[in-house]
């Protein structure tokens, strides 16, 4: 149910971000095409009426009816596409195939059968359009007294003729809609069909030729239907100053009286009009479809009990990751590499990631080389320079600002020249870096506050998810002796999770080197749980269960915190006593964290399972 609800509001967005798209794109030309649809002798021809319009209303007269044009193409194409999707899988259950395998004409007969819905939204907006676009005519030619408002034409049209006649030109619309987004599906996927290479997919043709499939699909549907839509236009336009004739009396009449030229009047601004409107519409649509992943993506930051590193040239640890029940798995290019077997995990990582991601229930992410090191731009070049890429990026050894900068600014540069011209990015990247000096931590703050106003140049591409604590490079950093309680940590740590905590990121406490040691294991990360970390650095399969399980509340934890809101919720006070405690707002505050963290993992579950 929950797919189905993303599926809707994934087409719908998308239909309203490409019908906005094709009205900015095409809406000079449209005026055009409706005054010389209407009024064919008033204009010798395109370019007279352009320049006409152009000079005597200005650029908003070209763009007047802008506002009901935008309300008639977003509600269009917002239902056109959610019904384009519900027809095809019709079709696709009839035929016994996959709705994304449908041949041309298939494509064609669910794209006409959902221009019945769209035709509902369609008629009643463009009858208000059409009389905008055309006002000043209607007004100079005596058919009306004055010029009116969007909101005057509706409340006149209620006013004079009753609701239904918003409806004016329904059955005209139907004819013209159903024919027209038949030839219209069918142009669009047999132009991207006719462009796709051999071996590739046609979603992967790119933006040019998408949008050359989507002007030529316009192009089809218009050359197909354009008496209808004179016909159409005639009459909602007319109609402002009297009842109008029927379809077919009027479509004789003006066959008869201007002759069959006149139905072809305004086809010119129409044919040119639509590649950029229709190749607008098509690209916004398709490259915003994907927005489902980013709706996903931007909810929520992915729990991360458990971050496991996997040496990346080790291909049996690599290939061991699908079974593993672990939050977060990271690839690592870094500290578990030795430094002759860079090149290797670096290319293994790049040929092993799609198939492991697949098959893996868990976020599968990669370690690079530190910004120092020389190596990390070849790192990022490899890893994130093809699609699929990783979704979680952890970036070693931020020892000022300048570093995480550089790592978001070659980052989006390559995400943006290597992958965009072809696609849209198909998923945001997740920055983790870690702190592993002294200078890294004085200069923590600032490394924050870089790395997020980097990813925030251009949105969808990176986005600063949370920092790692890495208490071993640490310690030989400022010359730290180890202890098993780790007291000589404690500030860092400290430090570290109240800086993340200040900007909402995550904090991820520091390894547990004794692998064998589950008790230790098990000390440090009740307590790295209970200072507010929200996940620790493991690096054997031992160790999964015994973090995962220290860092969700426990039962009895959960029903205390639920008891003391459900408590709070009744005594409605600022203060009173629950348990024999004194609860205030502070307290109230904990309980709602410990129940929201233990919601958020059970929802990463249940999406997990799915
Ligand atoms: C310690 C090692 C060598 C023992 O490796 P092993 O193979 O000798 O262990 P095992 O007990 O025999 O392994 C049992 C099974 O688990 C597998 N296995 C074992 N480990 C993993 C793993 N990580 N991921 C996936 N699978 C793993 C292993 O392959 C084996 O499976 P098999 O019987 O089917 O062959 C091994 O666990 C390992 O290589 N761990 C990762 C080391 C690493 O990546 N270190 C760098 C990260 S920590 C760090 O950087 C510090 C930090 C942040 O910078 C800072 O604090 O400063």
């Amino acid at each position: 149910m929950a797919e189905i609800f993303k599926e809707f509001i994934t087409t719908f967005l998308a239909g309203s971000a490409g019908g906005t798209a094709c009205v900015y794109a095409g809406q000079p030309l449209d005026t055009v095409k409706v005054k010389l649809q209407t009024f064919p002798n008033v204009y010798s021809g395109t370019f007279d009426c352009f320049k006409t319009t152009l000079k005597t209303e200005g650029l908003r007269g070209l763009y007047k009816g802008s506002v009901p044009a935008l309300v008639c193409n977003v509600s269009e194409n917002a239902v056109l596409f959610v019904a384009l999707g519900c027809m095809k899988n019709m079709i696709a259950y009839i035929t016994n195939k996959q709705s994304s395998n449908l041949s041309n004409i298939e494509n064609a007969c669910a794209g006409s059968l959902s221009s019945i819905f769209s035709s509902l939204v369609v008629c009643p907006t463009e009858l208000v359009k059409c009389r905008m676009q055309a006002m000043s005519e209607l007004y100079t030619t005596g058919k009306l007294e004055k010029p009116m408002s969007p909101y005057g034409v509706v409340r006149s049209m209620i006013k004079a003729e009753g609701v239904l006649s918003l409806f004016n030109g329904l059955t005209s619309t139907w004819v013209r809609e159903m024919p027209g987004y038949f030839f219209f599906f069918y142009g669009y996927e047999f132009t991207r069909n006719l462009l796709t290479a051999k071996g590739k997919e046609k979603d992967d043709i790119g933006v040019v030729k998408t949008a050359f499939a989507g002007g030529t699909a316009g192009l089809c549907l218009w050359v197909a239907i354009f008496p209808i839509d004179v016909i159409k236009s005639r009459i909602q336009v007319m109609s402002v100053a009297g009842k109008q004739e029927g379809f077919r009396k009027t479509l004789f009449h003006v066959a008869r009286h201007e002759g069959i030229r006149a139905l072809y009047s305004g086809l010119l601004p129409t044919v040119i009009r639509t590649y950029p409107a229709n190749g607008a519409l098509f690209v916004t649509y398709e490259y915003t479809k994907d927005t489902k992943q980013f709706v996903n993506q931007f909810s929520r930051r992915p729990v991360r009990r458990a971050l496991l590193y996997v040496p990346g040239h080790d291909v049996r640890k690599v290939t061991k990751i699908p079974s593993l029940q672990v939050d977060c798995t990271v690839l690592d290019c870094e500290d578990g590499v030795a430094l002759d077997k860079k090149d290797e995990a670096r290319s293994k990582i790049a040929e092993m990631y799609d198939d492991i991601a697949q098959k893996s229930s868990c976020e599968v992410g990669v370690r690079i080389n530190a910004p120092s090191s020389g190596l990390a731009k070849n790192d990022l070049e490899v890893l994130f320079g093809k699609v699929p890429y990783p979704s979680c990026l952890v970036v070693p050894k931020i020892d000022d600002h300048h570093e995480i900068t550089w790592i978001c600014d070659t980052l989006r540069d390559i995400v943006l020249n290597a992958i965009l011209p072809k696609q849209v990015p198909p998923n945001v990247i997740r920055i983790i870096f870690q702190i592993e000096s002294a200078r890294g931590l004085l200069g923590m703050k600032e490394s924050v506050e870089a790395g997020i106003a980097s990813c925030a140049k251009i949105r969808c591409t990176s986005q600063i998810d949370g920092v790692i604590f890495g208490s071993d490079d640490f310690c030989a950093d400022l010359g730290i002796s180890r202890t098993s309680e780790a007291i000589e940590l404690m500030y860092a740590r400290q430090k570290i999770l109240t800086t993340a905590k200040a900007y909402g990121l995550q904090a991820i406490d520091m390894v547990y080197i004794d692998y064998k040691d589950t008790d230790g294991l098990r000390r440090q990360s009740i307590e790295g749980f209970k200072m507010g970390f929200t996940g620790k650095q493991i690096i054997h399969p031992h160790q999964i269960q015994t973090v995962q399980d220290a860092f969700i509340p426990d039962s009895q934890k959960i029903e205390w915190a639920l008891e003391l809101l459900k408590a709070y919720d009744e005594s409605r006070k600022g203060a009173f006593t629950f348990q024999g405690q004194m609860i205030d707002l502070p307290t109230i505050l904990q309980a709602r964290n410990i129940v929201n963290i233990y919601k958020h993992i059970n929802e990463q579950k249940k999406t997990n399972a799915e």
